[in-house]
C-alpha cells in the first residue's frame, strides 16, 4: 500500500510561507566522518554517516524543531548550518548565497547573522572572563562598536534575558546553570543574529528552570524577529517551542511538518514511536498500548539498507529493505507535512495530547500561553 504522493522535499512549505524567501536552505546535506584504522599506517576504512542527505527550509523569524533520539545527527546538523563543519555533500544557502564550501573569509560577513547557543552553558564560557567581557567578544572580533559603546549595550543585553545589568564584572561560576544559559544567550544576542541555532539548550539544566529558559527564546523569537533551529530530543519541549518540527533518525529527516500536523496526525511510524515513548512508570492497565521503541540506534558507519528505521519498525516489509522512501508529501496530509515511509501509519484525527508526556512546569507554562 504505497501511498500517492504530490510533493517533494523541496518543496517543504506549508502554505502560509509560500510567499517568503527561505532564510536558509539545506539541501540534500551530508557529513560524512572518516574512520582510521589500519597499523602501521592508518587509512580510511569507512566513514560515520553522521547526516546523510538533509533537506529543509528555515524561514525568517520562524521556530523549527529538530528532534530525534541520541546520535541521529541532530549535533551535527546545527554545526552544519552554522558552517562550524563543512558539509561532504549537498548544499546549504543562506539568503540566496551559497555557503557550503564558503572560505572563513567569504563566512566572515554572515558569521555575525548566524549564531549557536550550546548545551552546557559552563563548558561553553570563559571561566577567567567576566561576564562584560564575554558578552562584548563577540562585538570586538567584528569590530562592532555599537552607539553608546559596548558596555552599555552589555547592560541592555544582561536585561534582555532577565539578568541584572550591575553583574557585568561577576565570573560565570557566580551564576546558576540557568543564569549562565541566559548569558549563552545574550551572547548569542550581541551580534543581532537573524538565526540561532540552539543545540539542547535546557536539557543540561534544572527541570524548573527550563521552562524558564525556554520562555525567554520563545519572546526572544517572537520580539526580535530571529528564526531559531531548536534542537531536541525531547519532544515536549519542541511542541512547546516550534512552529514546524522535523524529526531525524539516523542521519535523514524522516518526516518535517507544522506542530499541529506532527503531533495529531504523524505518519512515520518513528514519530509515533517518539510521540508514544514515555516513561515505564506511566503505562497504567487499562491504558491503550503504547509503542515500545526496542533495540538501540544502529551504527551511523553501516546504517540499514532502504528505510533507516526498518530494523526497529513494526511495519516493516521487503521493499523497505530495497527502496529508500522518499521524503515526499502522502495524500492526505497538509500542505508541507512530508514523510519518508512506504507504509505509513493512517492518518488520525484524534487529538494524541495524551501521548506527550510533558513537564508539569512546561505544562503550567503552554496552559497559561493558551
Ligand atoms: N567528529 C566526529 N567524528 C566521528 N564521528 C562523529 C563526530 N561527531 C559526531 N559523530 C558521530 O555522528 C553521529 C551523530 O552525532 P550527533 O552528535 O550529531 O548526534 P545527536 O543526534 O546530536 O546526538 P546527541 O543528542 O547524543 O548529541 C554519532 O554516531 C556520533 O558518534
Amino acid at each position: 500500500m504505497s501511498e500517492n504522493t504530490t510533493t517533494t522535499a523541496g518543496d517543504a512549505v506549508p502554505a502560509q510561507r509560500t510567499a517568503t524567501e527561505p532564510l536558509m536552505r539545506v539541501e540534500g546535506v551530508a557529513k560524512h566522518f572518516p574512520v582510521k584504522g589500519g597499523f602501521p599506517i592508518k587509512r580510511t576504512v569507512g566513514a560515520v554517516k553522521a547526516v546523510d542527505g538533509v533537506t529543509f527550509d528555515v524561514y525568517p523569524g520562524e521556530s523549527l524543531g529538530l528532534v530525534g533520539e541520541s546520535g541521529c545527527g541532530k549535533s551535527t546538523t546545527g554545526r552544519l548550518l552554522t558552517r562550524l563543519l563543512e558539509p561532504t555533500g549537498g548544499k546549504i544557502t543562506y539568503r540566496g548565497q551559497d555557503i557550503t564550501h564558503a572560505s572563513r573569509k567569504q563566512l566572515a560577513p554572515i558569521r555575525s547573522e548566524i549564531q549557536m547557543i550550546f548545551q552546557d552553558p559552563y563548558a561553553s564560557l570563559n571561566p577567567r572572563q567576566t561576564v562584560g567581557t564575554i558578552i562584548s567578544g563577540p562585538m570586538e572580533i567584528n569590530g562592532i562598536n555599537p552607539p553608546g559603546g559596548r558596555e552599555k549595550r552589555v547592560r541592555e543585553l544582561l536585561e534582555i534575558v532577565g539578568l541584572n545589568p550591575e553583574h557585568y564584572n561577576r565570573f560565570p561560576h557566580e551564576f546558576s546553570g540557568g543564569q549562565r544559559q541566559r548569558i549563552g544567550v545574550a551572547r548569542a544576542l550581541a551580534l543581532e543574529p537573524k538565526l540561532i541555532i540552539a543545540d539542547e539548550p535546557v536539557s543540561a539544566l534544572d527541570v524548573s528552570i527550563q521552562a524558564q529558559v525556554v520562555n525567554l527564546l520563545q519572546d526572544l523569537q517572537r520580539d526580535l524577529g530571529i528564526a531559531f533551529v531548536f534542537i531536541a530530543h525531547d519532544l515536549a519541549v519542541v511542541r512547546h517551542f516550534s512552529e514546524r518540527v522535523a524529526v531525524m533518525y539516523l542521519g535523514k529527516v524522516m518526516e518535517i511538518a507544522d506542530r499541529d500536523s506532527l503531533y495529531k496526525r504523524p505518519r512515520h511510524p518513528y514519530t509515533h514511536a517518539l510521540l508514544s515513548a514515555v516513561p515505564e512508570a506511566d503505562l497504567d492497565a487499562g491504558q491503550r498500548e503504547r509503542i515500545r521503541l526496542s533495540g538501540d540506534v544502529p551504527s551511523p558507519i553501516n546504517p540499514p539498507s532502504g528505510c533507516r528505521f526498518r530494523t526497529r519498525c513494526w511495519k516493516a516489509q521487503d521493499k523497505c529493505a530495497t527502496e529508500e522512501p522518499p521524503l515526499v508529501q502522502l495524500s492526505g496530509n497538509a500542505e508541507g507535512h512530508l514523510t519518508a515511509c512506504h507504509f505509513p501509519e493512517e492518518p488520525t484525527l484524534e487529538a494524541r495530547d495524551e501521548d506527550i508526556v510533558m513537564d508539569p512546569a512546561l505544562a503550567a507554562m503552554e496552559k497559561d500561553a493558551h
